[in-house]
């Protein structure tokens, strides 16, 4: 074969390497204000919040009470529209809920009326799901979630914690793009709490689900978090992006890692900062 001589290849010979798609994150949150009104008096619950979650991120808002935390991820939900600016998941402007996107609240809010099995197969179900594959991973997402015992038990029949394993066994069997997870574990007592984390973690890193995650609880978001989103007081802004610098997985010993204290240390500063800032109003 000759040997081909640069003077001979021309611009029009080179074929360019196929040009990566540029990675947009999952969820993006663009110059977003909301505001209520409430009997003619308008309250500035955000003001301006951008925030790119990265997929496949654990992603953790924590900011002073009453700063929006709720009201953003009530965005995120579609269960609000923002005052102005956008969200998007994935190209898609969000409005209204949507089957892409799995809620855990803090109150509990399983169909009573339906056993532990049937609340996680709903969303499966009401889409058309065959009975053979909704069996399969409604067993699965048990499974992990330590309920296979419990399948037939009505929710009445249960502890919070446990409640609170099939909101996050019936978010996950839906496959949605993102879970967003408002205050889960805020109403359980403190051992149930940690047992809750153990799960979580454990469940998350199986899956590396997109997740947004609001807690008022600065160690579970470092225990939790791969990012963290620490707000202003209100009107809620974007204060700072603390990354985690912590591998997984992750146990619940880990608080007493430096590296743990160092960023526990960081977001405590700047949430103390902000509360005087706001007292000093
Ligand atoms: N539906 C509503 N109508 C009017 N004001 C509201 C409404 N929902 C929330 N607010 C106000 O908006 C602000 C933000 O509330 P939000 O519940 O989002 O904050 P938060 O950070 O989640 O609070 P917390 O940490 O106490 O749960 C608060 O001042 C709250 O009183």
């Amino acid at each position: 074969m000759g040997v081909v001589k640069a003077s001979a290849v021309t611009a029009s010979d080179v074929v360019p390497f196929p040009e990566a798609a540029p990675t947009q994150p999952r969820l993006r949150i663009e110059d977003v204000r909301l505001e209520y009104t409430t009997r003619g008096k308008t309250v500035v619950a955000i003001d301006n919040i951008s925030i790119d979650v990265p997929d496949n991120e654990f992603a953790v808002i924590v900011g002073p009470s009453g700063c929006g935390k709720s009201s953003l991820l009530y965005l995120v939900a579609g269960l609000n529209e923002p005052t102005s600016g956008e969200i998007l998941l994935g190209d898609k402007e969000v409005h209204g809920p949507g089957p892409d996107r799995g809620m855990v609240f803090q109150s509990y809010t399983l169909f009573p009326w339906l056993t532990v099995r049937e609340n996680v197969e709903f969303g499966l179900k009401r889409r058309g799901m065959p009975a053979a594959e909704r069996e399969e991973i409604v067993n699965r997402y048990l499974n992990e979630t330590g309920l296979a015992a419990f399948h037939d038990a009505y929710p009445k029949q249960l502890s919070g914690g446990m409640m609170q394993r099939v909101a996050i066994a019936r978010a996950l069997a839906n496959d949605p793009k993102i879970l967003l997870m408002d205050e889960p574990f805020g109403a359980l007592d403190s051992q149930t709490r940690s047992s809750m984390q153990r799960l979580l973690l454990r469940v998350w890193e199986q899956h590396h689900k997109t997740v947004l995650f609001v807690t008022h609880d600065i160690d579970e978001a470092i225990l939790l978090g791969d990012r963290i989103y620490v707000m202003t007081a209100r009107p809620g802004r974007l204060k700072e992006e603390v990354v985690v610098p912590i591998a997984r997985p992750r146990s619940l010993d880990m608080v007493m890692d430096p590296a743990f204290i160092a960023v526990k240390r960081r977001i405590l500063d700047l949430l103390k900062n902000e509360i005087k800032d706001d007292d000093e109003h």
